[in-house]
């Protein structure tokens, strides 16, 4: 288990504006998941209420004729796609695939409705300019996806749009010029915009984590803290150990005659060995399963689930001889410590009790039976 570091920030990939470990896109994208799903459900909404309004536009331009039908029933098929995306999304609540696939294909069937919108009133090609540089800025910031897949969706819909102005829109060369490269800006500036606003949702997360951490670790040693060992860390493994029948351990800690190793080295020296022992009991405790909790002063607690007794005596044997084996290097003078240890553990599948109530005091009661029987030593009894 690393010691964590609040002050890391994520590395971010320019281009794509997502983290570039997939872990932390994919923590990022859960985070977020509850509003891309609103926001995609208002933007369906919005959007297809827009394409069968502007039925009336067909019907002002063609006249009630076999054309304006066509285009209503494109206009429909769009607005049921936008209806069965929404659906899809009230089926997997918790899906980010899904929400993507329902962007894509929002962006897929509302760029080829555009498209054949047009292409059935070709003689409007640079009202239809406009149009489609509003379903370019739709696609890069109203609809939540991926930046690339809505660059690529944007920068093709573009492309088809200015072909089909070529062959359909009988313009004249300097204002398919100008379509092309007003809507090629449009693409741009939509791109940038799009890329600053996922850039800036990545920076927020991240800064509301660095704080979460701060709020919940000790600054010197980066273990947990003893609030968040009240508030949320004991209860939750107490109630996951209950729920599965499991064995849940933990062991108490304290170094030996500390106050003399500040009296020797100073308050600095002091601290330089409480850090030492912090990186130890990470380094020797399994990552994302274990809790080291810096309990006081120089006091630590360890919550190791599904551990029984002899798993917990191990791994406090294993401290107490990793401590004692290597002197700390602290300004050119080496620092010898040692520390105790009282381990208790409780299996919820044996135990109908609720000896886990005192499960701490008990650990707390064999570290002082270890330091009273001489120090350096681990003590453990078992629990329920
Ligand atoms: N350097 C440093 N010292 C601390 C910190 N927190 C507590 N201490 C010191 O830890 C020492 C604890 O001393 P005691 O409670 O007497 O215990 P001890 O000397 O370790 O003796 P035993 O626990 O009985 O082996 C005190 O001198 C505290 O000032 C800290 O964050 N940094």
């Amino acid at each position: 288990m690393s010691l964590p570091d609040s002050k890391k920030k994520p590395a971010l990939a320019a281009w794509r504006c997502e983290f570039q470990s997939s872990a932390d896109e994919q923590a990022f994208l859960h985070h977020h998941l509850v509003t891309t799903r609103v926001q995609l459900r208002f933007t369906l909404v919005i959007c297809s209420l827009v394409f069968l309004g502007f039925n009336i536009t067909d019907i002002l331009w063609l006249g009630y004729s076999s054309q304006t039908a066509i285009l209503a029933g494109v206009r429909l098929v769009v607005a049921l796609a936008a209806i069965g995306g929404i659906l899809l999304l009230r089926r997997w609540p918790d899906s980010i695939a899904t929400t993507r696939l329902v962007a894509s294909m929002a962006e897929l069937i509302s760029g080829g409705g555009f498209l054949l919108v047009t292409a059935l009133r070709s003689g409007e090609f640079t009202l239809h300019a406009i149009s489609m540089a509003i379903v370019i800025i739709v696609f890069y910031i109203y609809i939540p996806n991926r930046l690339l897949y809505s660059a690529a969706m944007a920068a093709s819909c573009t492309l088809s749009f200015v072909m089909l102005a070529a062959g359909m829109g009988h313009l004249r060369p300097v204002e398919l010029g100008t379509i092309a490269t007003m809507l090629a800006l449009t693409n741009m500036f939509g791109y940038v915009a799009a890329q600053r606003y996922q850039l800036l949702l990545r920076h927020e997360y991240t800064a509301q984590k660095v704080l979460k951490n701060l709020s919940i670790r000790d600054p010197l040693t980066g273990c947990y803290n003893r609030r968040y060992l009240h508030q949320q860390l004991l209860e939750t493994e107490i109630s996951r150990a209950q729920r599965y029948q499991l064995s849940l351990a933990v062991i108490m800690c304290d170094l030996d005659h500390f106050k003399l190793v500040n009296d020797r080295y100073g308050h600095h020296g002091g601290d330089a060995v409480l850090q030492h022992f912090a990186s130890l009991m990470q380094a020797l405790t399994r990552e994302g399963v274990d809790s080291v909790v810096r309990y006081g002063g120089e006091e630590f607690l360890l919550i190791l689930p599904e551990t029984d007794l002899a798993g917990g005596e191990l791994l406090a044997q294993r401290l107490r001889l990793a401590l004692s084996a290597q002197p700390i290097v602290y300004q050119d003078q080496q620092i010898s410590a040692t520390a105790s240890f009282g381990v208790a553990s409780i299996n919820f599948g044996r135990s109908s009790t609720s000896a886990h109530m005192n499960m701490i005091t008990v650990a707390d009661d064999m570290l002082y039976a270890a330091k009273n029987s001489g120090r350096n030593r681990v003590c453990s009894r078992q629990l329920g």
